[in-house]
């Protein structure tokens, strides 16, 4: 399906890291990310009943900061969960439980990770999943569409959800970006091993892929 080569991906990722840093450097980025946790919390009122438990993750590099948002909706129910990716060397990630205040440990790629071996922090199978984007597209079929993610190019999440998948059918992927980082077909296109995302969240609302 890709008609992209492995340099082009790689320059058309350094752009779009490159972008997300300038906006963010002269705080262009404020409003959009003010505007896209709304929308979350729109989300998050939407699925309350289906959601106990959410993987967020640790931002880096100028991703959207979820953090207040989601530590926010655990206080209003203390039955719900969330969680952390934790990479693991065969590139799959597991989920392990966090809290505020919890010691994390910086991974290869300087994220700060839950410690696995930590026996008061189980590892979760999450009820969703909500993943940062370096860039996304949409492409349509006959009876739906579909969200892709461009990410740092590890295929970490790729690896994970097609996994997940299969042991819980409704676990719920969102996609986590803005409206400038969509790709057209001829910048990008999704391979055979990427994940679909079934819901993209931006700054302009909730994208659902129609099913
Ligand atoms: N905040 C956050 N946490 C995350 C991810 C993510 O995208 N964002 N991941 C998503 O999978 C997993 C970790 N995977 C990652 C893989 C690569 C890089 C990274 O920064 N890579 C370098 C380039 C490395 C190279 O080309 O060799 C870079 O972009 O500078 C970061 C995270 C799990 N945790
Ligand atoms: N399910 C899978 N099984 C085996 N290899 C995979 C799988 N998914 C992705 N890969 C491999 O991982 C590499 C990176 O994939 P891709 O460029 O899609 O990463 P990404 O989604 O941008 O990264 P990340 O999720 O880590 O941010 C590719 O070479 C791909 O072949």
């Amino acid at each position: 399906m890709s008609v992209m080569h492995g340099n082009s991906v790689k320059t058309l990722r350094q752009d779009l890291l490159a972008q997300r840093k300038s906006f963010a450097a002269c705080g262009d980025d404020v409003p959009l990310k003010t505007a896209l946790l709304s929308h979350l919390q729109d989300f998050l009122q939407k699925n309350a009943s289906r959601l106990g438990s959410i993987a967020l993750y640790w931002p880096i590099q100028d991703e959207v900061d979820l953090r207040g948002s989601l530590l926010t909706w655990v206080e209003e129910d203390k039955a719900r969960r969330l969680c952390l990716p934790f990479a693991r060397p065969d590139k799959h990630l597991d989920f392990y439980a966090w809290q505020e205040g919890d010691t994390l440990i910086p991974s290869q790629h300087g994220v700060p990770e839950p410690d696995p071996n930590n026996p008061r922090r189980a590892q979760i199978a999450p009820d969703c999943i909500l993943i940062p984007c370096v860039g996304w597209s949409e492409s349509m079929s006959a009876t739906r569409h579909y969200f892709w993610r461009l990410g740092y190019g590890g295929g970490y999440f790729d690896r994970t959800l097609a996994q997940l998948r299969q042991a819980k059918p409704d676990l719920l992927c969102v996609g986590i970006g803005f409206d400038w980082q969509k790709l057209n077909d001829a910048q990008w296109q999704s391979q055979t091993h990427d994940e679909p995302l079934d819901i993209m969240l931006t700054e302009s609302g909730i994208h659902n892929s129609a099913r």
